[in-house]
């Protein structure tokens, strides 16, 4: 089992790429490996016992392409014994009912598989009305809104670095 991260991530405008190349750098190159999960395979994603999960939210609530691809998948990986972060990059002034979906649904299936779910992140600071990817009012991982917000990003991602690393150990 590696003691590295692995941060998988889906992109179709390369937004989301970008924030995971932030999230890498960070974190520490030698930290974290990144993979674009239209290359990846399950076993890839079996080899961590730290993971980070990046998405978009694409259509009005749904997963990014690549992510809808891989999604069935998800049901053939025991995440038990992984500890998850999850990042989401929206709109939330495009798509207020439906901020940040994508983090969302991802969460509450890699959760369901048996993992541990770490990264929690305030809703202050972010304007919408709903969100899958909240739960007792915070949003389940970082949110990231390049559209709106993207002077915010550099110090959302070392705030939330800072808290994973000590949620990681790492
Ligand atoms: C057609 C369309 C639908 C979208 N739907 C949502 C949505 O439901 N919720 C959301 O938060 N963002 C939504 N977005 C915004 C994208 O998630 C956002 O632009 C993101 O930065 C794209 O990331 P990417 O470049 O990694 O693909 C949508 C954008 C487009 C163009």
């Amino acid at each position: 089992m590696s003691t590295k991260i692995g941060l998988f991530y889906g992109t179709q405008t390369g937004k989301t790429a970008d924030v995971a190349e932030m999230l890498q750098k960070e974190l520490g190159e030698d930290v974290v490996d990144l993979h674009d999960i239209a290359l990846a395979q399950k076993e890839d994603l079996e080899a961590y016992e730290y993971l980070i999960i990046g998405s978009p939210t694409w259509n009005i609530g749904e997963l990014q392409s690549d992510w809808e691809a891989f999604f069935p998948e998800l049901d053939e990986i025991d995440f038990s014994g992984k500890k998850v972060a999850y990042f989401g990059v929206g709109d939330q002034m495009g798509y207020p009912d439906n901020f940040l979906d994508a983090m969302g649904i991802l969460a509450e299936k890699i959760s369901e598989r048996g993992a541990t779910r770490i990264g929690d992140w305030p809703t202050s600071g972010y304007e919408f009305n709903d969100s899958k990817a909240l739960e007792n009012g915070k949003f389940i991982g970082l949110g990231i809104d390049e559209d709106n917000q993207s002077d915010m990003t550099e110090a959302r991602i070392k705030t939330w670095v800072d808290q994973i690393k000590k949620e990681f150990k790492v």
